[in-house]
């Protein structure tokens, strides 16, 4: 992205944001609410062009590509697309049908090489036993699991997470970053960004941060470098300390004692 903002109206929903993604890398983009992120996330996966500037993905500049070309090159998981999935469907439909771009449709005949490539998924992100079951009747961590494997089914080249833990319990939470984690340290896994309100919930193996406020980037680089007390201070507007424990963080509000 060079330059890039988006307006609505009178509102900048981003400005002069300069970021590129190299697809060895795993990036975390962290921002209070109405910070832009959503927003970053929605041009990175090409549903959505930039008011100024360029967007350039996959090779692609949007504006010059067509989108329905260029989108079964990315995963993207976000409650938007878990609010459109039927309940009624069985969870191995669910995951397959992503190779034929459709949701709501699965009379297709898929071939047995698809059916399995969505087993390993699902193996992968440990719902192999929920493969048969409703889709409607899975917790909501189990779901989340569900369609990052469905995310996945295309092989694409970028994978973009919209706050896959939200509203997870803290087991669900931790078994989602763990998943996420071995997702991160697989060298075949494409490059990824993940949304997230929480510094607790960022899975090791990540390696770049991008922290945004009222739509401009606050600061960004290699996570290491980047996550420090200073800088979430700065994006969330308020006095806040930062914790390492092992290679997990945690944050709260400074104490004065
Ligand atoms: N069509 C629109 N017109 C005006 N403002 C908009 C429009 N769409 C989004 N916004 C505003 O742009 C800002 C950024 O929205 P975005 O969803 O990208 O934020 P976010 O960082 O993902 O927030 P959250 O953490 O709450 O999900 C918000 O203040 C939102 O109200």
């Amino acid at each position: 992205m060079s330059e890039v903002g988006v307006r609505r109206g009178t509102t900048n929903l981003l400005s002069g944001v300069n970021w590129s993604v190299e697809l060895d890398e795993r990036w975390v983009i962290l921002g209070a609410n109405g910070a832009g992120k959503t927003t970053l996330l929605r041009l990175a996966a090409a549903e959505l062009h930039p008011s100024t500037g360029e967007v350039h993905v996959l090779g692609e500049r949007l504006g010059r590509v067509d989108v329905f070309e260029l989108r079964p090159r990315i995963g993207f998981c976000s409650a938007a697309l878990l609010a459109r999935v039927p309940g009624t469907e069985r969870v191995l439909d669910v995951v397959v049908s992503a190779g034929y771009a459709v949701l709501g449709r699965w009379r297709e005949d898929y071939d047995s090489l698809d059916t399995g490539r969505a087993t390993e998924l699902c193996k992968a992100l440990g719902i192999a036993h929920l493969t048969d079951r409703l889709f409607g009747t899975l917790s909501e961590g189990e779901r989340k699991r569900a369609l990052i494997a469905r995310a996945l089914m295309t092989d694409p080249e970028l994978l973009l997470l919209d706050e896959p833990a939200a509203g997870l319990d803290l087991g669900g939470r931790e078994d989602l970053v763990s998943r996420l984690s071995e997702l991160a340290r697989d060298p075949d896994a494409p490059a990824t960004i993940l949304v997230t309100h929480h510094v607790e919930e960022i899975p090791p193996g990540f390696t770049h941060l991008l922290l945004l406020s009222d739509g401009g980037v606050v600061a960004q680089g290699l996570l290491d470098d980047v996550l420090t007390s200073e800088n979430l201070s700065t994006a969330f507007g308020q006095d806040l300390e930062l914790d390492r424990l092992g290679d997990r963080y945690f944050a709260r509000r400074a104490t004065s004692d």
